[in-house]
């Protein structure tokens, strides 16, 4: 077996994420020193996941706050319930909670450990491609609200993140394709070497012990730890660079479908359409050439996920887009691609670019 490799977020309070098969035994040494209490947040469909915990924090007080599956753990009723429950258990500073599933249960539990006497040590353990390669590093957290996705949240870095790829053996191929998305994502906005590998492995052979699979793994966890370290509270990067903004490629519209669609979509998949909207947008609005627009189809496309949506009109998405986090005011803002690993902002598009934009990705629905 391969050893584990311990990738390090470089920023003010730096921790490192360790990715590997059978890597569970690594849980103690990424909680902070002097922990003496910990709640395990996890939804109920992977409670079997906890079976090995109680040999791994042996000695320790081990409380589990069961939360629901997906998307419908967040909101402010169940981070209330959590809230509730750390109350019941007396949890203090020198406690920790440890979160175990995909990226809406690190979001949730993330949010929980960020407010829970204003902020108390959390380590992720992701259970999904998803939330191994994005959710669970750089330190949002989050919840809906009826007006949109991850409306309310924080920064809360996490004092350490579990990426045992064993996990994955288990996750519906659906849900890996999903995280797929933000991994192609990474390869646009960073690192074409992982165009380079989608485009040429059989997207079949992408499974939990696959090489390649864990080398995408630690390349799109390095590309978010490179972006985190440089502008962590998404302020902007150096000499008018997007900064963390860039790893928002594709989600303005991505996050509108989803709630457009009630969460039914998955994230990963809206965030595929949304990457192909906005390469069209650059097309129009900036000087992306056809041949890069075509290659965001034919990647996202290749490893299974959507690159086209018609569900909603426009104007539609456009009023959930307003309260995307990077508007100001009554501008919208994109992270688009100047080329490729090349992202800037594009503000206040046009509404004539982003309705083609649409068109084209929809087939005329705008
Ligand atoms: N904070 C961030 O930086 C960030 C980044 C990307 C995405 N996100 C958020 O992450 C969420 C999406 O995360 P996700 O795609 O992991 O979805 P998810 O958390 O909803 O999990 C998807 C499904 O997979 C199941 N599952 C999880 N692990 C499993 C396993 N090992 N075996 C079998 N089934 C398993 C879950 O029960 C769930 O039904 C969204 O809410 C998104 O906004 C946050
Ligand atoms: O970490 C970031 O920054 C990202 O934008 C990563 C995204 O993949 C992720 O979905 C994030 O939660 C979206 O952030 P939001 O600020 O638009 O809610
Ligand atoms: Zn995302």
């Amino acid at each position: 077996m391969t050893a584990p490799t311990v990738l390090h977020v470089a920023t003010a309070s730096p921790y490192d994420v360790v990715v590997g098969h059978g890597v569970l035994d690594r849980l103690r040494g990424l909680l902070p020193d002097g922990v003496q209490r910990v709640a395990i947040i996890c939804p109920e469909s992977l409670e079997h996941l906890l079976e090995p915990f109680a040999d791994l924090l042996d000695g320790l007080d081990v409380v589990v706050l069961q939360v629901p599956d997906g998307e419908e753990a967040k909101n402010w009723e169940v981070a209330a319930a959590c809230w509730e429950a750390l109350g019941e258990e007396g949890f203090t500073r020198s406690d920790a909670v440890v979160t175990l599933g995909g990226g809406a249960t690190t979001d949730l539990g993330g949010f929980v450990a960020a407010t829970w006497l204003r902020g108390v040590a959390v380590v992720h353990v992701p259970t999904t491609l998803l939330a191994m390669v994005d959710a669970a590093v750089g330190g949002k957290t989050g919840i809906n609200t009826p007006a949109g996705k991850n409306l309310v949240g924080s920064f809360h870095e996490p004092a350490g993140v579990l990426c045992d790829l064993a996990l994955l053996a288990t996750l519906p191929r659906e849900e890996l394709v999903a995280g797929l998305g933000e991994v192609v994502k990474c390869g646009f906005i960073a690192d074409p070497r992982i165009l380079e590998l989608v485009e040429t492995t059989d997207p079949a052979a992408l499974t939990a012990d696959s090489p390649v699979l864990r080398e995408l793994v630690e390349r799109a966890v390095q590309v978010k730890a490179d972006v985190v370290a440089g502008d962590l509270r998404e302020t902007g990067g150096a000499g008018g660079r997007p900064g963390r903004e860039a790893l928002n490629y594709g989600h303005t519209l991505a996050h509108a479908i989803e709630k457009a669609t009630g969460y039914e979509i998955r994230h990963g998949e809206a965030v595929a359409i949304g990457c192909v909207f906005v390469a069209e947008l650059a097309a129009r609005a900036g000087a992306l050439p056809a041949e890069l627009v075509d290659r965001h189809r034919a990647a996202f496309g290749r490893v299974g996920l959507p690159t086209s949506w018609d569900g909603a009109d426009f104007d539609t998405l456009l009023a959930t887009m307003r309260v995307d986090k990077k508007a100001r005011g009554n501008q919208l803002r994109f992270v688009v691609l100047a080329d490729l690993a090349q992202p800037v902002v594009l503000a206040g598009p046009s509404e004539a670019d982003l309705r083609a934009a649409y068109a084209a990705i929809s087939g005329g629905a705008a």
